[in-house]
């Protein structure tokens, strides 16, 4: 076995690629992978599963253009040729990416598991070879993994997740999706719009619980309306093999699909690392303990990204890289992640956006809370698309007129809620924020001008 010394060394390409910057020029950085180069955005994650949403994106719209006067027919979907464009962009990339850590300069690559025996010690697996590899400075960026119950797991019933549901050869009929949260209303709006039967079963009351309720409430309602949905499920029991999976509710009522999707969940891949061994501590959820400035309790070993952080969100972990990035080369002028406000958006059908305080966070806070909800279908734009569901819902201290929360559902949200997010970031007030600026007229935008001006905050009686 040898042993080799870095300055750094980093564990997953995902975020942890970014941190080799020219401070690093000249040193010596180990980059350690067992994956796919790049992490799961690149190759599993955000690009892909935004390339098919706007995909499925089109495919409505053809549907949907007869509402306004448009006759169109949707002559059909090439799977393979969507999946392909897809895959054929982003392969490339990470492959480029790889050979770049493995030929160019500074690097040297590892490709296989790495694994702690001591503090700043690692063992990394290589095609069956084990080398050890030091640092004087070791960054876990390893991610995080889907979660499969128990139940799916011993039943031996064939399953997808979303690291493999993207490339599959074709369509199924029929899809179960297990879950509610951000992958199933994804997964469920991507088959749907290409033309699978949807059953989602979650064990949730509603869908998008972590999303302010009024906005989770909408959001299951038009789920409804779309797909087959059973909330408030458990498993009694799943059987099924290549030809299709059946899952028993405790009512006896069966769901049944030609492919089963499993997005129950995404654990942090600390249990794989060996961490006893260094010293380093985990939450009870598996996450590492970091401070503010991702030092875990191991000198110098920190830690970002899915690993680590509350929020499982790609520009959370890069925020958190280019803070770790910067701690790396200045001990005595440390950055600290701002976890102030991290927005999050779902980009199913219909999207969800938001940022911030949910209206029962803010009034458990202890706010004086004034909300207000604007419907999209009120404003110029919102007729245009004969938009009957979207609202932006806003949540507002009525002393101060801080800007708590900004929850929008409906069409473009993952792109409407920036002014909002930007006004917190910056701690412009609502009124400030309505009118000391011109929104543009008659833009879509004009639905959060408008939920900003119902407000009941000082400055706009
Ligand atoms: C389907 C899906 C859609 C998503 N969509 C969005 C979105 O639209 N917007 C958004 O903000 N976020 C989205 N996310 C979340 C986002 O992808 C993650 O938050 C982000 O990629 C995490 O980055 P990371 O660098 O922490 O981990 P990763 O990118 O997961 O990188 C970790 C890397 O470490 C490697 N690794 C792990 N353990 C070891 C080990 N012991 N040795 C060697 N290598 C190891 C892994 O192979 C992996 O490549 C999505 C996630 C999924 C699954
Ligand atoms: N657009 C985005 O930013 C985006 C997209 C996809 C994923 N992500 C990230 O990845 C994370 C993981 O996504 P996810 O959808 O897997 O997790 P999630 O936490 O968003 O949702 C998990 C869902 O599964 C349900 N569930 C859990 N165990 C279950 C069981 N045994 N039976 C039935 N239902 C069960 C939960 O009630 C919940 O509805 C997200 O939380 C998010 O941080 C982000």
């Amino acid at each position: 076995m040898t042993t080799t010394h870095f300055d750094l060394a980093i564990i997953g390409t995902g975020s942890g690629n970014s941190l080799v910057t020219p401070d690093f020029d000249g040193k010596r950085v180990a980059v350690i992978e067992e994956g796919t180069f790049g992490g799961t955005c690149l190759n599993v994650g955000c690009i892909p599963t935004k390339m098919f949403v706007y995909a499925s994106d089109v495919a409505d719209h053809v549907r949907e253009a007869a509402r306004y006067g448009v006759d169109a027919t949707l002559d059909g979907v090439r799977w393979r040729d969507i999946r392909d464009r897809i895959f054929g962009r982003i392969d490339p990339i990470s492959e480029g990416g790889k050979d770049y850590r493995v030929n160019g300069p500074n690097t040297t690559a590892f490709l296989g598991h790495a694994t702690f025996v001591g503090p700043r010690e690692l063992v990394v697996e290589v095609d069956g070879r084990h080398e050890t590899v030091t640092a004087d400075q070791i960054v876990v960026a390893a991610g995080a993994r889907p979660v499969i119950p128990q139940l799916i797991q011993e039943s031996g019933v064939p399953f997808h997740t979303s690291d493999t549901v993207m490339r599959i050869d074709e369509l199924p009929r029929s899809m179960v999706i297990l879950g509610g949260g951000f992958i199933s209303a994804e997964m469920a709006h991507v088959f749907s719009a290409l033309g699978v039967d949807v059953r989602i079963v979650t064990r949730g009351p509603a869908m998008l619980r972590v999303e302010d309720a009024e906005i989770s409430e909408r959001f299951t309602q038009v789920a409804q309306r779309q797909w087959e949905v059973h909330l408030s499920a458990t498993i009694e029991d799943v059987k099924g093999d290549e030809s299709g999976v059946t899952l028993t509710l405790p009512d006896g009522t069966t769901v049944e699909g030609e492919t089963l999707l499993v997005a129950t969940g995404r654990r942090p891949n600390t249990d794989r690392l060996g961490l006893e061994a260094a010293g380093i501590a985990t939450h009870t959820d598996g996450r590492i303990v970091v401070d503010e400035f991702g030092r875990t309790a191991v000198d110098g070993v920190w830690a970002l990204g899915d690993i680590s952080s509350l929020h499982q969100l790609k520009h959370v972990a890069n925020h958190e890289a280019r803070v770790v990035a910067h701690n790396l080369v200045h001990p005595d002028d440390l950055r600290a992640f701002d976890h102030r406000f991290v927005p999050a958006a779902v980009f199913s059908h219909p999207q969800v956006a938001s940022v911030g305080l949910t209206e029962q966070q803010a009034r458990e806070a202890g706010h004086d809370v004034t909300t207000k909800t604007q419907a999209y279908g009120d404003v110029a734009y919102g007729w245009a698309m004969e938009d009957t569901t979207g609202i932006c819902k806003l949540v507002a201290d009525r002393a101060t007129g801080e800007l708590l929360g900004a929850h929008l559902l409906g069409p473009m949200a993952s792109s409407l809620i920036q002014p909002a997010i930007q006004a917190m970031s910056f701690g412009l007030r609502v009124h400030e924020m309505a009118r000391g600026q011109y929104w543009i007229h008659p833009a879509l935008a004009e639905v959060l001008e408008n939920a900003l001006l119902g407000l009941e905050v000082p400055g706009q009686e």
